[in-house]
């Protein structure tokens, strides 16, 4: 079974090098749609995948970062990348091109790391992340699945340790020592009760 839980966060870019011009050459700004979709073939104490409301705290977290925030491609201009933490105080660098199809994939990857650390204390079992869909806008998204994610021959390699949020962002998580933990594996404990 695939439960989904829908996310939402503004945020500014510019895609180089696509053949969309204002897209390529202008700043401009989304109003994104994030589907995170998990699978099992199990149901826990409360016969749920997984409840929707565990999705609302590590994972929402790091969608969140995203929300009023700038997304800068580390290969850009040095001088539009300082200028733009310069004047932004919530900023994040990723080591790919921000398109709906990298931020797909950056989340895949995030999330995965996130479902492999967390503790499971409710009697969930077996529960995997199947896909991201990314909406960019009210036309048009990127759906990545696990073969897509991991696919650095094709489409470039994503390291959590080459995604560097700034400091506001990781100030307004739930636990500041989020990435942290993430870069070194450390197990994540989900609250009792939400
Ligand atoms: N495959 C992709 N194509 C484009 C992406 C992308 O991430 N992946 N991104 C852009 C731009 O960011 C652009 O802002 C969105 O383009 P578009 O879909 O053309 O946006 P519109 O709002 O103008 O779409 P309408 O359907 O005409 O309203 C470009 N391409």
């Amino acid at each position: 079974m695939i439960i989904r839980k829908l996310f939402k966060f503004e945020n500014a870019h510019i895609v180089r090098n696509c053949t969309s011009r204002r897209c390529s050459r202008s700043i401009h700004g989304h109003s994104y749609k994030v589907e995170v979709k998990l699978s099992s073939n199990y149901l826990d104490n409360g016969e749920m995948v997984y409840d929707f409301g565990l999705m609302k705290v590590t994972i929402k977290d790091l969608i969140d970062s995203f929300d009023h925030a700038i997304t800068l491609w580390a290969k850009d201009d040095d001088e539009y990348i300082e200028y733009a933490k310069k004047f932004s105080e919530r900023w994040i660098v990723l080591p790919v091109n921000p398109s709906a199809e990298q931020f797909s994939r950056v989340f895949f990857i995030m999330i995965d790391r996130v479902l492999n650390l967390m503790e499971f204390n409710n009697g969930e079992k077996e529960v995997k992340l199947h896909s991201i869909v990314v909406h960019e806008t009210d036309t048009g998204y990127a759906e990545c699945f696990r073969e897509d994610a991991y696919n650095f021959k094709g489409m470039g390699e994503i390291k959590l340790e080459d995604i560097v949020f700034s400091d506001r962002i990781k100030e307004e998580w739930n636990d500041s020592r989020l990435w942290d933990k993430l870069l070194r594996e450390e197990k994540l404990t989900p609250p009792k009760e939400i």
